[in-house]
């Protein structure tokens, strides 16, 4: 069976990848992917096969992870995306919740196939025979919920070596951190540069995610015009404090798990320099940023003047935002520890601020507030409405973080947060204009805001 499908991958998959939410490559086109790999998982009826495909776009590699499927007779919302030269319909399997079976169920028993090896965590007993639905939300890779027990994250981009997400997962469960869900195991592949396929999660079952919640309390603002943040009912001040706290938590078990070291000489020129660099690539692909790059780099210099040292280096989220961010009844959980999705893994992974953490979350207080006034006229009264619950709740979260971290108020490091904030919505900017191009204005003004 293998050829068929490596000829059908070959021919179909340049057209298909740039429209998958979880395609990291969106600026660019994608001149081949070459199928590298191509192992059966279940061989009868109904077929499961998994695909390494090597993406060209330019001078640019990626290798990506897919899982097809095939039935004799697949239902009609399963009906084939592509057609083999043998005339066999095949399908992307994570629709297929009945199929998904085997991934939850190879973990239980840690299972082979090759060199993909299913692993579950030491004292974890794991229930069979759950089918895998995915989780329907925007994301940047492909998650399966299973009942209400269990979630399994595919990796779409693989990157060399453990995920730090699955690395992160496991670190902070070993001391105990009270923020996270608990790892329950993982998919491996022991072959080439040895990535990370796969982790299974406990589920947060009624857990609301903050983006969420936060977009709800802005609504409820913004609905009654005469009241402030304060008065009306769906406050989330309460919760971006109780936040905060929860995010210090999860850095003190950081450096407590993996690491934490003052800044040493030159280290923040060096981060410094990264957000110069960073800045150059964004402007190739975004123009309208230009008018703002003086200011911004004023900004970036200004920090390097700072020799701020009283903060320590450590692992760190690395991407954090609302989006990132559960509430269940027992308090906020942290998810999502892979980091910045575009960013090399080995960047990832090396000791950095928390500062960084504190700085998406603030950036993302910002987009929740701003996000419902894209697209629409000028309003001076919403506008001044989203810059008072963005303030709001910015100090709410900047509270309780201080009140738990040893770091102490990440206000008092004011012009390298500010740096940092800056660099997070430049990021945003190449973000945005890959993926929600319509969303582009929100970090945009931001950026005029923060830099002048
Ligand atoms: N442990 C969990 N419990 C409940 N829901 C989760 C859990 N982990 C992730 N999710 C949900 O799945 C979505 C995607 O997860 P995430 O780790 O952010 O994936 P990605 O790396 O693809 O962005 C999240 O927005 C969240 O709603
Ligand atoms: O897919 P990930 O969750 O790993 O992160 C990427 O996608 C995020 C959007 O889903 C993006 O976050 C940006 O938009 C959020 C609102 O949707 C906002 O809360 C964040 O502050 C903003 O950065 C994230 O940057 C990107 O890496």
């Amino acid at each position: 069976m293998t050829e068929p499908v490596l000829r059908m991958l070959a021919d179909e998959l340049p057209k298909w990848l740039p429209h998958q939410r979880w395609f990291g490559g969106k600026d660019r086109p994608v001149t081949e992917a070459r199928p590298v790999r191509v192992i059966t998982l279940l061989d009868n009826d109904p077929r499961l096969v998994h695909a390494l495909v090597e993406v060209v776009q330019e001078d640019r590699k990626s290798v990506y992870q897919l899982l097809l499927g095939s039935r004799d007779n697949p239902p009609e919302y399963l009906s084939g995306v592509w057609i083999d030269s043998e005339g066999r319909h095949w399908y992307e399997a994570t629709a297929d919740a009945e199929l998904m079976t085997f991934l939850l169920d190879a973990i239980a028993e840690e299972e082979s196939a090759g060199p993909i090896a299913f692993h579950r965590e030491t004292d974890v007993d794991l229930d069979e025979g759950l089918r895998g639905r995915a989780v329907t939300s925007e994301q940047s890779n492909t998650s399966l919920i299973y009942g209400q027990q269990y979630i399994l994250k595919l990796f779409r981009k693989l990157s060399a070596g453990p995920n730090p997400d699955l690395q992160i997962h496991r670190a902070l469960h070993s001391v105990g951190c009270e923020h996270i869900a608990q790892p329950l195991g993982w998919i491996s592949d022991d072959e080439g540069d040895r990535p990370t396929l796969g982790m299974l999660q406990q589920f947060l079952a009624d857990a609301a995610d903050g983006w969420a919640m936060a977009t709800t309390s802005v609504r409820d603002l913004m609905a009654e015009a005469d009241l402030h943040a304060d008065e009306v009912g769906g406050d989330f001040a309460g919760e971006a404090h109780r936040l905060g706290a929860a995010v210090a938590a999860v850095h003190a078990d950081l450096a407590r798990a993996l690491d934490s070291r003052p800044v040493e000489p030159g280290e923040l020129d060096v981060a410094v320099d990264a957000m110069h660099r960073r800045l150059d690539t964004v402007l190739e692909t975004v123009p309208a940023l230009a008018p703002q790059e003086e200011a911004i780099r004023g900004v970036f210099e200004e920090a390097r003047g700072t020799a701020d040292g009283g903060v320590p280096v450590q692992h760190v989220h690395g991407d954090l935002h609302l989006g990132q961010v559960l509430r269940t009844v027992n308090g906020w959980a942290l998810i999502d520890f892979e980091g910045e999705p575009a960013a090399p893994v080995h960047e990832r992974s090396v000791p950095r601020s928390p500062l960084r953490d504190v700085a998406g979350m603030l950036r993302s207080f910002d987009y929740a507030a701003h996000q419902l006034l894209v697209g629409q006229p000028e309003d001076h009264q919403l506008a001044v409405r989203a810059r008072e619950w963005t303030n709001r709740n910015r100090g709410a979260f900047c509270d309780g973080y201080a009140e738990v971290s040893p770091n102490g108020d990440p206000r008092d490091h004011e012009v390298l947060l500010r740096a940092l904030e800056l660099d997070k919505a430049v990021y945003e900017v190449a973000y945005e204009q890959a993926n929600r191009p319509d969303w582009l204005p929100i970090p945009l003004t931001s950026i005029a805001r923060i830099a002048s």
